[in-house]
């Protein structure tokens, strides 16, 4: 049994109750992080995880078609970087069931001065967080403890043909990952993704 990789801390905060729905926008204004209120007393919480029309009257006006999960049981596991191109990219809400992961988005709109810029967020199952990846970013994460589960809506279905990633080491983009390069866990396709440099253009809007 190899050992389990070693994570670097990276700030995770202190869950508080909220008396509404907050929403912050990342350094890159399309990425947000949106924290649904929590009802707690003594049995528990209780709280809306998704409300279309909450979100919709916030100005996030993506409908989501379907929900995925994915468990990861080792810590320093590191999914992506993935999107989908048109016509069925992929928006993303993604929240974290169990454990906690720094979630990772890097802008591909090549009409954005944030363009091949990229931005963090940890996103745990004790914040009750989330964090909404608009169309146009490739999208992936680090889990940062063992057993994380991490639940999403996409707002276009799976697609095969329209699957692309991005390396999550390219060097251009220098992610700040919480593990080295040597302990990380990826699977052969993400070790094998291109980087952006070798990238077509794939969201810039046709004038
Ligand atoms: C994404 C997806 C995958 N699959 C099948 C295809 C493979 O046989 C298997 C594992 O797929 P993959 O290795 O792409 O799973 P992840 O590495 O967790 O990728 C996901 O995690 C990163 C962080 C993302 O942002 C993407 O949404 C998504 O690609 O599930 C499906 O059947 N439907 C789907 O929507």
């Amino acid at each position: 049994m190899s050992a389990a990789p070693q994570i670097r801390q990276v700030q995770i905060n202190i869950p508080h109750e909220q008396t509404t729905m907050q929403i912050q926008a990342l350094a890159i204004a399309d990425v947000k992080i949106i924290t649904p209120r929590k009802f707690g007393d003594e049995r528990g919480y209780f709280s809306e995880t998704y409300n279309k029309q909450a979100l919709a009257e916030a100005g996030i006006e993506e409908t989501f078609v379907q929900d995925n999960q994915s468990l990861s049981a080792t810590r320093g596991t590191v999914r992506g970087l993935h999107f989908q191109i048109p016509p069925v990219a992929q928006a993303k809400l993604v929240r974290v069931l169990r454990g906690s992961i720094l979630d990772v988005a890097v802008d591909l709109r090549r009409d954005q001065p944030t363009y091949g810029t990229y931005v963090s967020a940890v996103i745990s199952a004790r914040d009750g967080n989330q964090i909404l990846v608009p169309v146009g970013f490739a999208h992936g994460f680090c889990t940062l403890e063992p057993d994380t589960e991490v639940f999403y809506k996409v707002s276009a279905p799976y697609s095969p043909a329209h699957d692309r990633g991005l390396s999550w080491i390219d060097k251009d983009i220098a992610i700040d990952w919480p593990v080295d390069p040597a302990d990380a866990v990826l699977s052969a396709k993400d070790l094998a993704l291109p980087c952006l440099a070798d990238l077509p253009d794939c969201f810039t809007l046709r004038r």
